[in-house]
């Protein structure tokens, strides 16, 4: 339970300080668990970076205890053996980070300049942690530069220095790391796009913080890092009835494709069919019925009055009460804003994508909150950066993860905004909870793959799946396979067609693997 709360929960800095506060008051000594967390990084560079292909070391300790963790670290390293250098930019440090030094001084680990460091083959970054006040400038930051040149491995503690612990922006210049050891909770600026390009392989060093020393500072604690080998295995294969029948498991309604855009119609209804849907209707302008069915025979085709320009004019009197859920927009084109209306208006648990948000951005935002708030039963929209800023443009300026907490405040709307790191925030009793997906690959940065997607969460959500759990597994089964084929095929080789065809094929890999 301590080791779930822990794993899960994003912290910021001072956050984190706080419960930093509470292990320190209760009686924890601080140099006891700098000495723990040291222990625990240095086990863990050993097992990357073993001594024999990694004998020449370099630190880079700062003045605070983030130097003071890479001293310790030093030592260590040392007594295993390897020729360690360290490389500080700083003449005065706080007391324990000094004494660390002293220490390491005395058993002989030379102090350099840094242009005695680029023969290393690894170096560990201990120049800033959460305690990063300002932007880094003058030598330190031309030191950040010219390491970031080496092609040396460097291993990040508790996060690359010169990343905002909170919102992960870049602070005038940031290491760029290999590794980064992320110490204690996550900190909410590791998971930011705008982080990703500095972290590296991210991972997490635990130091066993009480569990009611987090619930204390977190409380009603709202953003989470979402565990992707745990969604999988709790949300997948989605499980059946051994006497059940095709309309027990989700009769789900398309609402996509125009002439322009019929491949998009195609996209989500493979998406769709991957989930293992028990019925697949997909409503299409009546001139796409043709190839929709070459394409996917076991769907139901309705196909619609179409407009001049090919877009479906009206859904007539498709009664949309049968359906579990309705999954509309991709492809649809802008025209078909009156199918797109009657849509939410129908009260069926709903996934807007692509055109679909579109449509509802032109109602203006103040027509947006009332009309969602109408709503009995979910919705997801499913956003990218552009059409979030179409949506709701007042946001455009604020920080990513809080337009994206704000407009679920507004519209109690699920809105799972697309990215490098896309979050997820659902409304709920406690305050809007944000789920960020840590695994992500830009192979999926291709015209069509949110097809795929807006397909899949419609598909979970109509075999009955809450709405966060349908928003979440979708988008971690989605990127997991993307991942899983790029390593198979580079990451030009998933196209959405490839993806589809293989979110199966991934889910009996992901349990074969085990
Ligand atoms: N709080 C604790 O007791 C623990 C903290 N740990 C480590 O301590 C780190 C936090 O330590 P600190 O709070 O000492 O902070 P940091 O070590 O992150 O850095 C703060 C130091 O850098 C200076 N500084 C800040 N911004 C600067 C800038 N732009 N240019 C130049 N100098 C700047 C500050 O004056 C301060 O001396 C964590 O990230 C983690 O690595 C771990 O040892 C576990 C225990
Ligand atoms: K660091």
């Amino acid at each position: 339970m301590i080791e779930s709360l822990s794993s899960q929960a994003i912290a910021t800095a001072s956050q984190m300080q706080a419960i930093e506060n509470l292990i320190f008051q209760a009686g924890m000594p601080v140099a006891a668990l700098m000495e723990k967390v040291a222990i625990r990084i240095t086990q863990r560079l050993t097992e990357l970076y073993p001594v024999q292909s990694h004998p020449h070391v370099g630190i880079l300790a700062g003045s605070g205890h983030n130097g003071g963790d890479a001293l310790v670290v030093a030592r260590e390293l040392h007594h295993q053996g390897r020729q360690v250098k360290i490389y500080t930019p700083f003449a005065k440090s706080k007391p324990l980070t000094r004494v660390h030094g002293c220490y390491a001084k005395s058993l002989g680990i030379p102090f350099v300049s840094l242009e005695a460091l680029p023969d290393c083959d690894l170096l560990i970054d201990g120049l800033f942690g959460f305690g990063l006040a300002r932007d880094v400038v003058g030598d330190v930051a031309i030191a950040i530069n010219t390491i970031n040149n080496w092609q040396i491995p460097i291993g990040s503690i508790d996060l690359p220095s010169g990343i905002h612990t909170d919102h992960g922006g870049v602070m005038g210049t940031a290491i760029q790391a290999t590794s980064t050891f992320c110490l204690g909770l996550w900190k909410r600026g590791l998971l930011t796009e705008s982080a990703t390009p500095y972290v590296g392989n991210l991972e997490r060093i635990s130091f066993d913080i009480p569990e009611k020393f987090i619930l204390q500072v977190l409380g009603e604690h709202h953003l989470w890092r979402i565990n992707p080998q745990q969604c999988l295995l709790k949300n997948f294969p989605i499980s059946r009835s051994v006497i059940t029948h095709k309309y027990e498991i989700g009769h789900l309604l398309l609402v996509v494709g125009s002439q322009k855009y019929g491949g998009a119609a195609i996209l989500a209804a493979m998406g769709a069919k991957a989930t293992g849907i028990g019925m697949l209707s997909i409503a299409i302008p009546n001139s796409l019925k043709p190839i929709i069915l070459a394409q996917v025979p076991d769907a139901l085709v309705i196909d619609c009055p179409e407009t001049e320009s090919g877009e479906i004019a009206s859904l007539a009197d498709l009664d949309l009460q049968k359906y579990q859920a309705i999954t509309c927009g991709c492809g649809l084109s802008l025209d078909a804003f009156p199918i797109v209306e009657q849509v939410i208006n129908s009260d069926r648990p709903l996934v807007l994508d692509a055109d679909g948000l579109n449509a509802l951005a032109s109602m203006g935002k103040a027509q947006i909150i009332e009309k969602l708030n109408q709503r009995n039963s979910s919705i997801i929209l499913t956003p990218h950066w552009g059409e979030f800023c179409r949506l709701f443009p007042d946001l455009r300026e604020v920080e990513r993860l809080e337009a994206l907490q704000t407009a679920v405040n507004q519209t109690k709307a699920t809105i799972l905004l697309k990215g490098a790191r896309t979050a997820i925030a659902v409304p709920d009793e406690a305050g809007t909870q944000t789920w960020i997906n840590p695994e992500s690959t830009p192979a999926l940065a291709r015209g069509g793959s949110g097809d795929v997607l807006a397909g899949m969460i419609g598909g979970i959500l109509a075999q009955g799946i809450s709405a966060k759990d349908a928003a979440i597994a979708a988008t971690v089964w989605h990127s997991q396979t993307a991942i899983w084929l790029a390593k198979q095929r580079t990451e030009m080789g998933v196209d959405p067609v490839t993806l589809a065809q293989n979110l199966l094929p991934f889910l009996q890999f992901s349990k074969t693997d085990k």
